[in-house]
């Protein structure tokens, strides 16, 4: 506000200085006149005012020269640090806020509201904070000059120019509602370069290209297909104003003129007034098109403050318990749960785990398995039902006091395009070397890379692309032993690693595991026989529970499973 209060100032001696220009021309006219009706020798006594008119002119010039460039400097700097607000309250209302809403929406969308509707917000506001204090002022204050000048001249001036912004107006309208489908297309064409780039392999593996190019061309004939529909609309604005000012012009140079003949006016008067014009019309004609400008950034403002203004519904309550260090037992009770877009996940799961406990939970693809860890880490609530950690309902606890007693590796390892020290680290900020080096030789992890070039500090790369699958899994793993949570969940944790680098890995997490709740989601069975209790899971319920040995005895759901996996 500071830079912006400190721009309207230099707008407003740019203003002044306009204003002064008239005046100077009206002095002028005044003194052409006057010496018309003087003799050689009088006229010649009288020229010193030539000097001052020019002085004077050079002054102003000068003047409103520094201050334009202030005010440009300081707008600028508003613009622009208020951007950064913008941009910062945008990502962590993002971050901050519900994970189903950042998992709803394609990635590009967002990158896009954050570049491309920033950027748009930026040249609109721009160009507002420099055109538009300096232009009303102007015109205000020669609109004063003009009216000290001939007040019936500028009262028919008043009234001419309006009527040309009528149209303007229902332009900007369209303008508004054209840019904002532009933008969002925009959003939809990052998405699709962004998956494009990620797929290269299966696109070169499947021979994609021509469906990818193709895909990729529609795309980029929309872009320009909405942006030339902004770019008509904001094409017909100036016309508009041209053909509007022009017969403004018109009428007041020839009511002028037949006030001039009746002797109402001056010559110095006619002067002033058209300098006066020649300066006022410009600046109506940039507000006409500012309002184009400022409904192209309204538009992108409105995407952008739909993340900065979306609601949290998950959200810690007011009174929210903080949880200290829990000793792990985990308890959900009769839980129904579906997605926001009514994807049915979960119908009645309830299951237990004891302190310190391995819980291995199987069962089919889409059972409902990483749904159980998604509301545990409360990502979601469910719709009915309740999940508690130490009897506590984590609807009641505060969300990051839960949340750092969990330590989770996911299917997707979520690697940061940073080192692998650091990647690791993130598990608990603050460890030292040390402790990052045992998380990874517990992860067996420590041998692959120090024989990295780089070592630790080697860069894993964007999502951990420099690193093969099951080194990814194995940096997770780190990450999630160095965080030393009392509740562990493991996700597929070890599936893409080699049988000898999962045996290992399945050790140290045996040893690692003791004393924590463990909950492990599974496909090769193989992994889950030693956990202390096993839960089948089917269409959102658990169907069948206990240890491996209870459950082979049963025949039932979990036999199957094993029959069909060694078959
Ligand atoms: N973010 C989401 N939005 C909508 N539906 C979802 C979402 N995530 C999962 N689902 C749906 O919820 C159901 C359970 O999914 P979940 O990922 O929990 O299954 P899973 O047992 O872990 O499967 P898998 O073994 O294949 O990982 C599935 O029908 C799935 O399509």
């Amino acid at each position: 506000m500071g830079w912006f209060a400190a721009g309207t100032l230099m707008a407003l001696l740019t203003s002044l200085s306009a204003m002064g220009y008239s005046l100077i021309l009206k002095k002028m006219g005044d003194q052409l006149q006057a010496t018309f009706g003087e003799t050689t020798a009088q006229a010649e006594a009288d020229a010193d005012w030539i000097g001052w008119v020019a002085a004077a002119i050079i002054g102003l010039s000068a003047a409103r020269a520094l201050s334009l460039y202030l005010m440009t400097l300081f707008n600028n700097t508003g613009v622009q640090r208020g951007l950064v607000l913008v941009q910062t309250s945008q990502f962590d209302s993002l971050t901050d806020g519900d994970y189903a809403r950042i998992s709803a929406d394609a990635s590009g969308d967002f990158v896009s509201r954050f570049i491309n509707d920033v950027n748009a917000i930026r040249d609109a506001a721009l160009r507002f904070a420099n055109n538009f204090t300096k232009s009303v002022i102007t015109v205000i204050g020669v609109l004063g000059v003009m009216l000290y000048i001939d007040w019936q001249l500028t009262l028919l001036l008043l009234v001419a120019y309006p009527i040309a912004f009528g149209p303007v107006i229902g332009l900007g309208n369209r303008i508004r509602k054209r840019s904002k489908q532009a933008q969002q297309q925009i959003g939809e064409v990052t998405s699709l370069l962004s998956e494009g780039f990620q797929s290269a392999r299966v696109v070169k593996a499947y021979g994609l290209e021509p469906y990818q190019k193709s895909r990729a061309k529609t795309g980029f004939v929309e872009r320009s297909r909405l942006f030339l529909k902004v770019l008509s609309n904001r094409a017909a604005v100036d016309p508009i104003l041209e053909v509007a000012g022009g017969a403004a012009l018109a009428g007041i140079l020839g009511f002028a003129a037949w006030r001039m003949s009746e002797g109402a006016m001056t010559l110095g008067d006619l002067l002033g007034f058209i300098a006066a014009l020649g300066i006022v019309s410009p600046e109506l004609r940039a507000l006409g098109t500012l309002n184009s400008v400022a409904q192209e950034g309204g538009a992108a403002a409105d995407r952008v403050f739909e993340i900065v203004d979306a609601p949290c519904h998950i959200s810690d309550l007011p009174n929210a318990e903080r949880l200290n260090r829990v000793s792990g037992e985990i308890r959900f009770d009769e839980v129904h749960f579906a997605y926001p877009d009514g994807t049915r996940a979960l119908h009645g799961l309830s299951f237990s785990a004891k302190p310190g406990e391995t819980v291995a939970i199987v069962g089919p693809s889409g059972a409902g398995k990483s749904t159980v860890f998604n509301l545990l880490m409360r990502l979601y609530d469910p719709m009915s039902g309740e999940v508690r950690v130490d009897g506590h309902d984590i609807r009641h606890v505060v969300g990051d006091t839960l949340r750092a007693n969990i330590g989770l590796v996911a299917q997707d390892a979520a690697l940061f395009d940073d080192t692998i020290r650091n990647n690791i680290a993130l598990g608990r900020l603050g460890a030292t070397n040390a402790e990052i080096e045992a998380a990874a030789r517990a992860a067996n992890a420590h041998e692959f890379i120090t024989q990295m070039p780089g070592g630790y500090d080697a860069p894993a790369g964007e999502m951990g692309r420099n690193l093969s699958g099951g080194q990814r899994q194995r940096i997770a793993l780190a990450r999630a032993i160095l965080r030393g949570a009392p509740i562990l969940l493991l996700d597929e944790a070890t599936s893409a690693l080699d049988a000898e680098s999962e045996a290992k890995v399945q050790a140290a997490l045996a040893e690692f595991s003791s004393g924590r709740t463990t909950l492990i989601i599974a496909h090769r069975l193989s992994t889950v026989r030693s956990a202390d209790r096993i839960i089948v899971m089917e269409d959102g319920r658990a169907v069948e529970e206990g240890s491996h040995e209870t459950l082979m005895a049963n025949s039932g759901a979990y036999k199957r499973l094993v029959e069909l996996q060694l078959s």
